[in-house]
């Protein structure tokens, strides 16, 4: 209770309210690691980690040079020297930990971190007793994927060294990996910092606050770690200050994730809106264990994105007609009546809306004011993905002449046979010129970051298209479209595309009205 209590006085103290964000600071050097730690404060950080075992040994003069680290100390601290961390590959020495640890708490430092095996030391207890400092014992599993019970019973354990903070870091390979953190998290009565180690961990820090998890790390700007959200995201993106237990999850189900700008626009329109929810990057390997296993009610909606848009239908309870037809679904919605999953498709009316209004913005001459200006025009679709199915249906629908180019033949033959075009080959498109003044769209990936110096298309042979549609958005103005504009075409930016499917799937998660200008303005701040 006292120690319950003292945490959460000592979360109070900061001036982001009841969320710590740690900054780990691991380097070779003292010196390195004091200027570290004027970074983390000027990004934000509540705390930082003091990771003292990353520094060799042989260049570690302790007491002197720990001891003026420690007093010098610009932010509270946490001094770790772990034996069994991810960051020691060959093994810290245990007489250099004892030391440093016993140097911490003669200097009453904020937090010791130490091992579990290091706790049980009958000398560290006794050391540890007589200081002020808090103590944070710790376990990492590599390999490992212990169940909700065995973790139970080793906090248990782990508490009984008399930890004021039970740390349990686990390596994990998958998303679906993580929900026995989130479980440990939510029922245990001690301050706990429970975290996925890894690539796929990343959820597991920024939901943390919602399952009561005592701090989050972030990581330097200029030092990014795989798995760690930025401290500046942290504060400027997730503001985690504002997840609570009640907070519902939205996330982008995809591979890669870390382009997507969905982050930066769904996070601020929530808060805009009032709305309670957080909406997180979700790096997902297999989309149906993924369904299987996030089966709370709290993970209330999802973007889709490549290369689940396909697979994504087969994991709903229900379609959407638009979305069946395609065959992909961009959105899912967990309905909250029955909890069934239902899939959306928002990205075609999106991709297809944005090219019609430049065309009528710029240069249609018209067929009627009722009529789509892609009427009766060739629609050169390059891809046959998921966002390729939602052009190749829209384009379709508004009565299109549909030709579809995809490096692997079949799946173009298919799409095209679902929409009466015709596929071609894809070494054909460089030369393909029945007529002047055609639609391009890109639906495949080439030329996204980091391939920016890619186009799908030779320069001189966009000379045959009016428009030219580009349905990747990182960059803004990709290769394809500055020679497209070089050539004289319309062009409309993939950008335009996000922001509309986004409109149309912020709706569906809210079941409110998305804030267009809000939303609008933030894009073009973002891009
Ligand atoms: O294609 C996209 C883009 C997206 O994957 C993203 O990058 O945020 C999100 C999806 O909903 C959408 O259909």
């Amino acid at each position: 209770m006292r120690t319950t209590l003292y945490c959460s006085h000592f979360r109070m103290a900061f001036k982001h309210s009841n969320v710590l964000v740690c900054a780990p600071l691991e380097h070779r050097s003292i010196q390195e690691m004091s200027a570290s730690m004027e970074k983390a404060k000027s990004e934000g950080a509540d705390i930082v980690e003091l990771c003292l075992d990353s520094i060799p040994a042989s260049s570690l003069a302790i007491p002197e040079e720990v001891g003026r680290l420690i007093m010098q100390r610009t932010l509270p601290s946490v001094v770790s020297f772990r034996l069994n961390s991810p960051r020691i590959t060959k093994g810290g020495c245990k007489t250099t930990c004892l030391q440093v640890l016993k140097r911490a708490l003669e200097l009453d430092v904020e937090f010791v971190e130490m091992d579990y095996e290091v706790a049980l030391d009958a000398n560290m207890a006794f050391m540890y007793k007589r200081s002020k400092s808090k103590i944070i014992v710790s376990s990492y599993f590599n390999g490992e994927r212990p169940s909700t019970e065995k973790l139970g019973d080793l906090v248990a354990l782990m508490q009984s060294t008399g930890a004021d903070v039970i740390k349990l870091e686990i390596a994990v390979d998958f998303i679906t990996d993580i929900p026995p953190i989130f479980t440990m998290l939510t029922h245990c009565q001690v301050p706990l910092i429970a975290v996925a180690v890894g690539s796929r961990g990343l959820i597991s820090q920024l939901l943390g606050p919602k399952y009561g998890g005592f701090l989050v790390y972030g990581s330097l700007e200029e030092k990014p770690v795989p798995g760690l959200p930025t401290i500046a995201s942290l504060r400027q993106v997730y503001k985690l200050e504002h997840v609570n237990p009640n907070t519902k999850v939205f996330g982008l189900i995809s591979n890669p994730v870390g382009h997507s700008k969905g982050p930066l626009l769904h996070n601020p329109t929530f808060r805009h809106t009032g709305y309670d929810g957080i909406y997180v990057p979700m790096l997902v390997d297999d989309i149906k264990k993924f369904f299987k296993t996030y089966i709370c009610s709290d993970y209330a909606g999802f973007s889709v994105g490549i290369p689940h848009k396909e697979a994504a239908v087969t994991c709903c309870d229900e379609v959407h007609p638009m979305a069946k037809s395609i065959g992909a679904v961009n959105t899912i919605i967990r309905r909250p009546l029955d909890g069934k999953l239902v899939g959306y498709n928002t990205d075609c009316e999106a991709s297809i809306s944005a090219i019609e209004d430049a065309l009528r913005e710029r240069k249609f001459t018209g067929n009627g004011a009722q009529t789509s200006p892609l009427y009766g025009k060739i629609f050169v679709l390059v891809g046959a993905g998921g966002a390729g199915r939602a052009l190749a249906f829209g384009a379709k629908g508004r009565g299109a002449r549909v030709f579809i180019f995809n490096r692997n033949y079949e799946r173009a033959k298919s799409l095209a046979d679902a929409v009466s075009g015709e596929a071609l080959p894809y070494e054909c498109l460089e030369k393909f010129c029945p007529e002047k003044g055609m639609i391009l769209a890109n639906s495949s990936a080439i030329g996204m970051d980091p391939n920016s110096h890619q186009s799908p298309i030779p320069k001189e042979s966009l000379k045959a298209y009016e428009l030219v549609f580009d349905a990747v958005y990182t960059p803004k103005n990709t290769r394809l479209l500055k020679e497209a504009a070089e050539v004289g075409a319309i062009v409309v930016s993939g950008v335009e595309m996000f922001l509309r499917q986004a409109l149309g799937q912020f709706k569906l998660f809210t079941g409110g009205l998305a804030p267009e200008g809000f939303m609008r303005k933030l894009v073009l701040e973002q891009f």
